[in-house]
């Protein structure tokens, strides 16, 4: 499907941002292994959720929606879960692929699990290798580093992990197996990863504990069934935010955004940029920290450099951040970053090519990027290389660019965020 973006009237008034991917996984995955039901409100009904939710009924767990964004999942409990009778399918979804791991690692029965072409291409020994030192047996390509991958699990005994990633996913997996190992397990990395996975479980009753990078989990609790509301996704947000900040006249307010420190970076380097942003009404919702943002066109956003631990805090987010970096004044070095390289597409690669093709000056580095902003963008046709992020920031892009601008492949933008060209559309001038 071909987007058509024309250069945007100002962004005015209220947009609602569908719920958090991350959660939304997180929450029918715990809701499967919990006691009882879950219900999930604000649900994202995007493709990889969605694949989530399939999963899990293959393994034997009755789940109602989404409709009208409401899940409710039937929990059969730690050790409910059945053998699927057929192939297990995460889609275009890493965090499907890497979490699922780690709760079929703790399961006495065989399973495989594959993805789409993508995620065939991703690295998975970061998360088979210590599933497999828990005792796990997995096996795929490249030395079970490329799905499919095929798991024999059960048994798992528990485990340390110092994790060479910053990846809420490797840690996740790990976490989520260690829920079936009697004793603790613990995980550490780099730099703090999203925690919403260690927030979850406190919230369905596990014992976990939490000092800066280390995270502590006992095995074997007894995870009741609860109710969760997910807040707006941060990630969905930031295109919007961006889109307000560089086009002049916006001033837009996106209602019940997920504002979780270990996902916000976007907005203190927005602030650093000289971005306007607020946020209001700040509260807490269901164990996650959540505001009303407030974006307005400021017209003298300058560069910065981005790298260390604010990193794994906007890694979803570097594709927009890169755009903004285009719209700003002066030069933005975005570093530390390597693992843009393997995502749904190499965003290290694919970024500059996009940014490029609008006329923007755009390097790539081993690890990043390097921006150097303030030219004039002309509108441009450019593919999303079959990854959602990378067609919304085109699409940003073409609002604040010179004439139209085509965005090749849109239709993976429902991975993440649907609705999202019915916002754009309204926005044309
Ligand atoms: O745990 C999660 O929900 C996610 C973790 C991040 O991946 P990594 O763990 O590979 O950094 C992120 O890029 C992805 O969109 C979602
Ligand atoms: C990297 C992403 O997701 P996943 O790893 O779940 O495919 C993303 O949504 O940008």
């Amino acid at each position: 499907m071909d987007l058509r973006i024309e250069p945007a009237g100002a962004l005015k008034g209220k947009y609602s941002v569908p719920g958090d991917k991350s959660i939304s996984h997180r929450a029918v995955m715990l809701g499967a292994i919990a006691e009882g039901d879950t219900l999930i409100e604000n649900f994202l009904p995007g493709e990889d959720c969605l694949s989530t939710i399939d999963c899990m009924r293959k393994l034997g767990i009755e789940i109602e929606g989404p409709d009208n964004a409401v899940v409710k999942v039937h929990g059969r409990g730690l050790d409910g879960l059945a053998e699927p009778e057929d192939i297990l399918d995460a889609g275009n979804s890493g965090t499907t692929m890497r979490l699922l791991l780690g709760i079929l690692a703790g399961q006495p029965f065989f399973s495989v699990i594959t993805g789409d072409a993508s995620l065939r291409r991703r690295p998975m020994a970061r998360v088979t290798e210590p599933l497999g030192q828990m005792g796990a047996q997995i096996e795929g390509r490249q030395g079970s580093n490329l799905a499919p991958l095929a798991v024999r699990g059960g048994n798992l005994t528990p485990f340390f992990l110092n994790s060479a990633v910053a990846s809420a996913q490797v840690k996740s997996a790990v976490l989520l197996a260690g829920l079936y190992a009697k004793g603790a397990t613990t995980v550490t990395e780099p730099y703090r990863s999203r925690d919403h996975t260690e927030r979850m479980l406190e919230y369905f009753g596990a014992d976990v504990e939490v000092n800066g990078n280390h995270v502590w989990l006992s095995g074997r609790p007894c995870l009741k069934g609860q109710k969760v509301v997910v807040p707006g996704d941060i990630s969905s947000a930031a295109f919007l935010i961006v889109a307000a900040s560089v086009v002049p006249g916006s001033d837009i307010i996106l209602p019940g955004v997920g504002v979780n420190p270990t996902r916000s970076g976007i907005l203190d380097v927005l602030w650093e940029m000289g971005a306007d942003i607020e946020l209001l009404d700040r509260r807490d919702e269901g164990g996650e920290p959540v505001a009303d943002i407030r974006a307005r066109y400021t017209g003298k956003l300058s560069g910065v450099t981005v790298g260390g631990e604010t990193i794994p805090r906007l890694i979803d987010e570097v594709p927009v951040l890169a755009v903004a970096a285009a719209l700003a004044g002066g030069v933005t070095i975005i570093k530390d970053a390597a693992e843009l390289k393997v995502k749904e597409s190499d965003r290290i690669a694919t970024v500059a090519a996009m940014l490029g093709m609008f006329g923007a000056d755009v390097e790539q580095l081993p690890d990043g990027l390097l921006v150097r902003g303030g030219r004039q963008l002309k509108g441009a046709v450019c593919e999303s290389h079959g990854d959602h992020r990378i067609a919304m920031a085109a699409a940003v892009t073409g609002l604040a660019a010179e004439g139209e601008t085509v965005v090749r492949g849109a239709e993976c933008i429902d991975v993440s965020f649907p609705g999202f060209e019915t916002i754009i559309k309204s926005i044309l001038k």
